[in-house]
């Protein structure tokens, strides 16, 4: 069977609590965007950490590319919601410090200089490089941290929300640069998201996830909408209505979300 990522049998518990998530198994095709959308508390993003070797999982296996996943590493790189730049280095210097740990026994000085301005440039971040993360915007720092982990090459690129802060048009705008990206580069991507519109405007495929304890992959859609894809034309696409209707379905008719007691 294919399979560039694929997630086997993977339950986790912590500390001998509840099972948080039960029997997780996928697989992601190379140049895939996979979002993973279910209610809060579900185990996306405890997912997302597992395949990022951040967390292990209690049973089951994560392979990338037929090796199995038991560490962090530079092939899996993870965008969070709020950005883990370092303040006291600028964007360059944060771009930068990551280049030169994946790249820095390979490349000259140079090609490093270049590889880490290239990224800044691909996030439209080149002008400001020189500015620390406390003197830009929220979403120009979420752009710094995509050429961040853009910039290592990865196999997967892991987005756990990271839209998740930002104001609408924010968001809008950044969403559009990652999908013009993602179809100029190619990247196999998993991203957590809560917004319905998010996954369906980037995915190729949207993984729906059941509500905890045991949570699971409930069910799987495939967005067979054409790229690039355009927000305004697709807001009166019936495919696209159709998939985002399917989702909404599943997030509030058939997995209700219940507060824990
Ligand atoms: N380190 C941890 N130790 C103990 N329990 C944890 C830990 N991390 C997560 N959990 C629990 O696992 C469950 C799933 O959490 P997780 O953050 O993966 O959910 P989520 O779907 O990403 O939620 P949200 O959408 O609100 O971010 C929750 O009940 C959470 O309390």
């Amino acid at each position: 069977m294919p399979g560039y990522l694929k997630i086997e049998g993977v339950d986790k518990v912590f500390n001998g609590g509840a099972k948080v998530l039960g029997n997780v198994s996928l697989r992601v095709e190379k140049s895939e965007f996979i979002s993973i959308i279910g209610h809060s508390g579900c185990g996306k993003s405890t997912l997302l950490n597992i395949v990022a070797g951040l967390i292990p999982a209690t049973s089951g296996v994560v392979l990338l590319e037929e090796q199995e996943v038991n560490a962090p590493g530079p092939d899996r790189a993870v965008v969070f919601q709020n950005h883990s730049l370092l303040p006291w280095l600028t964007a360059y210097e944060n771009v930068r410090l990551a280049v030169d740990k994946v790249f820095g026994g390979a490349s000259s000085r140079a090609e490093r200089h270049e590889w880490t301005l290239h990224n800044l440039e691909l996030v439209r971040m080149a002008q400001a490089k020189d500015k620390r993360p406390g003197e830009i915007s929220g979403g120009m720092k979420q752009r710094v941290g995509i050429a961040r982990a853009l910039a290592m090459q990865p196999k997967v690129l892991l987005l756990d929300e990271p839209f998740g802060a930002l104001d609408a048009l924010t968001r809008a705008h950044l969403q559009d640069q990652v999908m013009a990206l993602q179809e100029r580069l190619g990247n196999t991507v998993m991203m957590v998201t809560h917004d319905v519109d998010e996954a369906v405007l980037l995915s190729d495929r949207i993984v729906m996830m059941t509500n905890g304890p045991q949570a699971t992959i409930g069910e799987v859609l495939d967005v067979s909408l054409p790229r690039p894809r355009d927000r305004i034309a697709l807001a009166t696409d019936p495919v696209y209505l159709d998939c985002r209707q399917r989702v909404l379905q599943f997030l509030y008719e058939r997995h209700r979300y219940v507060e824990a007691a």
